[in-house]
């Protein structure tokens, strides 16, 4: 959990106790949730969006590492496992991380504006967040095949010490996003809440349809 300065460490649940309470602060925010297969580009997009258009970027997988790192965590050792294996962690502890960083942000008066990327990754997480926290406006899809996302991966890996950008954990991470969150997805698309980009091109080609959709759905640049 990040020593945020009001908010207890994350603790296990009482028996039958949810793990996470969510409070007002978060109700108030605008939340895009950004999704797409491992290594689509959703991070290097999130870094434009924040310039432009004033939001918070919250990645669950950063969270999930910061509080795998984080000394004294009782979920350090499950994190580090679940995330080398590509597997989804239990959905209390990636929610509750998010809801305090949101609470945190809001608080501090950083931001209302969300851009909850890598998440949700699975359905209960879905239907969680958006029951305890608050509905997300849309999600963005970053579309793009498997193998174009490998080499992405690999590539990353040379330099990014994560230990799951490696072939092993690669395939581990495809599965888990074609069982698990593309279900997701196609939930999201039924309620009409998802905008499809295209991921195949340059990063500043991926933009564009970035902006595009960002429009489309009527939000609009910083200072316009
Ligand atoms: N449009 C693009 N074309 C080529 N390479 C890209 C493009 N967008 C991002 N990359 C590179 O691909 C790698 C993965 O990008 P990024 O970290 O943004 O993906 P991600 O979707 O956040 O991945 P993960 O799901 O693992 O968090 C990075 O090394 C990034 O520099
Ligand atoms: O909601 C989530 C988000 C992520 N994870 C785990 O973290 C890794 C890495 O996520 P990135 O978005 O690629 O940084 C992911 O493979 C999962 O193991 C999670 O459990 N729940
Ligand atoms: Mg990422």
């Amino acid at each position: 959990m990040p020593p945020l300065k009001d908010k207890p460490a994350l603790q296990a649940p009482k028996r039958n106790q949810p793990l996470f309470t969510p409070g007002t602060a978060a109700k108030q925010a605008l939340v895009v949730f950004v999704l797409g297969g491992p290594g689509a580009g959703k991070g290097t997009q999130c870094a434009n969006i924040v310039r432009d258009y004033g939001f918070q970027h919250l990645s669950a997988g950063d969270l999930l590492r910061a509080e795998q790192d984080r000394e004294g965590s009782e979920f350090g050792d499950m994190i580090k496992s679940y995330i080398k294996e590509g597997q989804i962690v239990p959905m209390e502890v990636t929610v509750q991380l998010l809801e305090n960083a949101m609470t945190g942000a809001i608080e501090k008066d950083e931001s209302r504006k969300f851009l909850i990327d890598g998440f949700p990754r699975k359905m209960d997480q879905a239907v969680a967040f958006e029951e305890k926290v608050v509905k997300s406006r849309f999600t963005l899809f970053f579309d793009l095949a498997e193998e174009d996302m490998r080499k992405r991966l690999l590539k990353r890996g040379e330099t990014s010490g994560r230990s799951d950008d490696n072939e092993e954990s690669i395939t581990k991470r495809f599965r888990t996003f074609v069982e698990m969150s593309m279900p997701v997805v196609e939930w999201f698309k039924k309620d009409g809440r998802v905008v499809k980009v295209d991921a195949r091109k340059s990063p500043e080609e991926v933009y564009e349809g970035v902006k595009a959709a960002f429009e489309k759905e009527g939000i609009e640049m910083k200072g316009k």
